[in-house]
Order: C-alpha cells, then sequence, then structure tokens
C-alpha cells in the first residue's frame, strides 16, 4: 500500500466513518454524557482505592508474572489507544479547521461552536479511556511497590481527570484538541514506558518522560494564553472560558505535584543509586 492509500483509509478509519464525523455530544443521551458519569466514576474510584488499600489483604493474590503480564497488556493497550487518539484527533484538527482561519486553533467562535464532528469523539474518547485509567491504580495496590507509589499526586490526578474532560469537553471548550493532543501524546511515552517496565526492560528515560508531562503543562498555559488573547480582542470571542479558567487552575496544581516529583525524584543521588540497582539488577 503506498503512502497515499494509507493516508485515505486512515483518515476514513479515524475521521470520515458515520460513527465519528457524525458524533454529537448530546447531554445525558450517550455514555458519560451527564456530569453524573464522572462524578460516580470518581466517587466509586475513590471508595474502591480506599477499601483496597484498608482491606488489601483479602485481595486475590496474583503470581509476580500473572501481575507482569496483565500489567504490560493495560500498559500497551493504553499506549497503542493514546497513539490513536492523537492521530485521530490531529486529523479531525486539520479536517475541521475553517480555511483561511488559524485562529480557530486557538479559539472556537462563543455560541457558535457544539461539541460535535470528529474533533469531539477523540474528545469523548479520550474522556472515557480515563476510566480505563483506573486499573493503573489497582495494579499500583496489587504490586510489591505500592507504598512508593501509590501517592496523593496518582489517586489526586485519576479521580479528578474525568470530571475535568466532562467540564471541559461537553462545553466546547477551545482547547479541547490541545488538550488531547498533548496529553495522549504524553501518554504514548508514558505508557510505552510502563509496559517496558513490566516486561523486565526499565528504560534509562524515566527523567524524560516526567520532563514530557511537565512540560505539557506549561504548553497549555501558554496555548491558554493565546485564547484568552483572542476572547478579549475579537467580538465574538472564544467557546468555554468558564472551563478553561477551571482546568488552568487543575493544571497549576498538576504542575506543582510534578515538580515535587521531580525534585524528589531525580535531584538527590539516593533515587538515582536505586534506579541504578533496579537496572543492574535487571541485566
Ligand atoms: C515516570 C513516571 C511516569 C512514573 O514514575 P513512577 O516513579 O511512579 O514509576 P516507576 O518508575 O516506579 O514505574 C515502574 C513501575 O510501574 C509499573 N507499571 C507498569 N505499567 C503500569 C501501569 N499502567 N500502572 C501502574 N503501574 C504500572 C511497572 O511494572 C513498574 O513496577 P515495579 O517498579 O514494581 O517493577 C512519572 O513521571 C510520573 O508520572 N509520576 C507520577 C506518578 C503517577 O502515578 N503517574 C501517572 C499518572 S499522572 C499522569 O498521567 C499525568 C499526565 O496526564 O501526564
Amino acid at each position: 500500500m503506498n503512502m497515499k492509500a494509507l493516508y485515505s483509509r486512515t483518515h476514513y478509519w479515524l475521521v470520515e466513518h458515520p460513527t465519528i464525523s457524525q458524533f454529537e455530544w448530546k447531554h445525558g443521551n450517550n455514555l458519560g454524557s451527564s456530569l453524573l458519569f464522572p462524578i460516580v466514576s470518581a466517587f466509586i474510584y475513590l471508595s474502591l482505592t480506599l477499601l483496597a488499600i484498608r482491606f488489601s489483604l483479602i485481595l486475590p493474590t496474583l503470581s509476580a508474572a500473572t501481575l507482569r503480564l496483565i500489567t504490560a497488556l493495560h500498559s500497551l493497550i493504553l499506549c497503542l489507544l493514546s497513539l490513536i487518539m492523537v492521530v485521530g484527533c490531529s486529523l479531525s484538527v486539520v479536517h475541521q479547521m475553517p480555511r483561511h482561519d488559524l485562529k480557530w486553533v486557538f479559539c472556537f467562535p462563543a455560541n457558535h461552536t457544539l461539541p460535535r464532528g470528529p474533533l469531539f469523539f477523540w474528545a469523548k474518547f479520550f474522556y472515557l479511556s480515563k476510566i480505563l485509567e483506573f486499573v493503573d491504580t489497582l495494579l499500583i495496590i496489587l504490586s510489591s511497590s505500592r507504598s512508593r507509589r501509590l501517592t496523593f499526586l496518582h489517586v489526586y490526578h485519576h479521580a479528578t481527570v474525568p470530571v475535568i474532560c466532562y467540564l471541559t469537553f461537553s462545553g466546547a471548550n477551545s482547547m479541547t484538541h490541545v488538550g488531547v493532543i498533548t496529553n495522549a501524546s504524553v501518554h504514548v511515552i508514558m505508557y510505552a514506558y510502563y509496559f517496558l517496565c513490566a516486561v523486565g526492560k526499565r528504560p534509562r528515560w524515566k527523567r524524560i518522560v516526567t520532563n514530557c508531562q511537565i512540560f505539557q503543562f506549561i504548553l497549555y498555559f501558554v496555548c491558554a494564553v493565546a485564547t484568552i488573547y483572542y476572547h478579549l480582542t475579537t467580538e465574538i470571542g472564544c467557546s468555554g472560558l468558564g472551563a478553561l479558567y477551571f482546568n488552568m487552575t487543575f493544571n497549576t496544581s498538576l504542575l506543582l505535584l510534578f515538580l515535587d516529583f521531580h525534585s524528589k525524584n531525580y535531584a538527590n543521588n539516593i533515587t538515582k543509586d536505586r534506579e541504578k540497582k533496579l537496572l543492574d539488577r535487571q541485566k
């Protein structure tokens, strides 16, 4: 198959297919389309996490090999799904962007934008994939490194992201695609890292993964400034500004937690020694 045929086939399956191109975020009509869904999901997630920590002894015990296999499979699936989301959402942006209107990339016209079409299909897909990411927490709880890895950062991130996604995407926020493409790109790298760890090939580029995560928050702020600028300087303004301010606050909290993670994990020699020992053990 030549490149052109590959492109048009990919474009059909990720943009033009009727399920994708005719997608519409109807409130309360399809899975996850009401605020109750992410709120109940977060509540169930937090309750089960607390119960699993409290009663970890009665959880099924899996052999280390089985746990590694499940962890590797789960990470591989999320890595591939993230890649599909990056490609699908990027192609959708190009497809939906009005001609000669680069401003649209940062500013969907307020009151004229409905959450529908391929871009919002991928936003919805991304949002639902956050529920699948809850499995990460279960895998951490079942692992031997639970005490180190079950952190406030992890649980806070996993519990709140579906709510943030719902609030941002359902209101046709102008930064929807920026959030989906940057976060899904980072997750391709992050789940590839996790996959390699699970199959016993711990990469040496852990710090790069954290740096990419930090970079995504900074990039989001830069793009948000462009959206706010267009909102203030155009007559119609941009769609979903309320959710944008909310998201910026949430991203600030994550940025601070990740900077803290970075300083604790990479700035001292104790951690470097631990990493080296783990790498040496796998050789
Ligand atoms: C490099 C990081 C991605 C992860 O750092 P950590 O120190 O937590 O990770 P680590 O080096 O110990 O990871 C290796 C261990 O994870 C296991 N592992 C593999 N796949 C996994 C999965 N899908 N879920 C949970 N654990 C998994 C491996 O088997 C291995 O276990 P063992 O060591 O036992 O062999 C970091 O940048 C980071 O994100 N830290 C915050 C912690 C976190 O929970 N991040 C993800 C959610 S936040 C997020 O996702 C932000 C974003 O959106 O970008």
